[in-house]
C-alpha cells in the first residue's frame, strides 16, 4: 500500500486523563488507517475506545504526537501542528472530512430527522437530495423524515444519526459503540446496516464497540488494546501498523 492510500497515520501518540479511580493513559506506538477500509475497535468498557475515537475524530486534542496526520485526499495534514496553530482549519477538516456517530444519536430535538441529517451536509457545502433520499431508503427511515427525534424509537434515532454521519459523503465514519443503547435484535441489525453501508459506498469506518463477538470473523480489521494495570492507574496500548 503507497502512502496515498493513507487516510490515518499516527506514530507515538499519547493521551492521559483522569480515569474512574486512577490515572487513564492511552498510548499509540503506531497506527494506520488505511482508505476504505472498516476498522472495529473492540475492548471492555474504560479501556479507552472513546478516548481513541475522540483523539481521531479530532475534537480531543493529544498530549503528545511524534506524528499524527489525515489525509482528505490532497496529502496528509498534521492534526497535533493543527491542535497548535490551526484549530479554525481543523474544525473545517472536522466539519468536511468525518462523521461522527455516538451512542445516543446525538441529534438536535429541536429540528426534524430531516433538518437533522441535511445540517452537516449544508453546512459542509456538500448537500445532495438524492443521497439524502438513498441513505434515508436504505435505513428505512424515508417515511421518518418530518418527525422529531422525541418522537422516534431509540433505534429510529441511530438510523437517523448514521444518514446525518453519511449524508455529507466524509472521508470517514467514526461510530462510538454506535448499537450500545438498542436491544440486542435491534443492536445487530443496525450494526449490520452501518457496515452495509460504509462497504457498499466504500467509505473508511472506525467504529467501537466493546461486545466480544462484534467484528468476529467479519473480515474487517480488529484493533484491540493491550492493558497495563499498576494498582488503580491503567496503560492502554493502541497499536496497528499497516505501511511495509
Ligand atoms: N472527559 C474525561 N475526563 C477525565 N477522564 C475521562 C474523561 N473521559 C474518559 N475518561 C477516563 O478515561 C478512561 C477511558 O475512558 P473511555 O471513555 O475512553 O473508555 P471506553 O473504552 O470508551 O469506555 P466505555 O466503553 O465505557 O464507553 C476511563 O478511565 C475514563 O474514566
Amino acid at each position: 500500500m503507497t502512502a496515498a492510500g493513507v487516510l490515518y497515520d499516527l506514530r507515538d501518540v499519547r493521551k492521559a486523563r483522569g480515569g474512574a479511580r486512577g490515572r487513564f493513559r492511552l498510548d499509540i506506538p503506531e497506527l494506520t488507517v488505511l482508505r476504505g477500509e472498516v476498522v472495529i475497535v473492540r475492548g471492555p468498557s474504560g479501556c479507552g475506545k472513546s478516548t481513541l475515537l475522540d483523539l481521531l475524530a479530532m475534537t480531543l486534542r493529544p498530549d503528545d504526537a511524534e506524528r499524527f496526520t489525515f489525509d482528505p485526499g490532497q496529502g496528509p495534514v498534521s492534526i497535533h501542528a493543527s491542535w497548535r496553530h490551526n484549530q479554525d482549519g481543523l474544525s473545517s477538516l472536522r466539519g468536511a472530512f468525518v462523521g461522527y456517530i455516538v451512542q445516543t444519536g446525538g441529534l438536535l430535538p429541536y429540528l426534524s430527522a430531516r433538518e437533522n441529517i441535511e445540517l452537516p451536509a449544508r453546512l459542509a457545502g456538500r448537500y445532495d437530495p438524492q443521497r439524502v433520499r438513498a441513505l434515508a431508503e436504505h435505513l428505512d427511515i424515508a417515511h421518518l423524515l418530518a418527525r422529531s427525534p422525541g418522537s422516534l424509537s431509540v433505534g429510529e434515532r441511530q438510523r437517523v444519526a448514521i444518514a446525518r454521519a453519511l449524508a455529507h459523503d466524509p472521508g470517514v465514519v467514526i461510530a462510538d459503540e454506535p448499537t450500545a443503547a438498542l436491544d440486542p435484535v435491534n443492536a445487530e441489525v443496525t450494526f449490520r446496516l452501518l457496515l452495509e453501508l460504509v462497504t457498499g459506498i466504500g467509505t473508511t469506518a472506525i467504529v467501537a464497540t466493546h461486545d466480544p463477538n462484534r467484528g468476529a470473523g467479519s473480515g474487517f480489521a480488529l484493533i484491540e488494546p493491550v492493558l497495563e494495570r499498576s494498582g488503580d492507574d491503567i496503560r492502554a496500548v493502541f497499536s496497528r501498523g499497516g505501511l511495509s
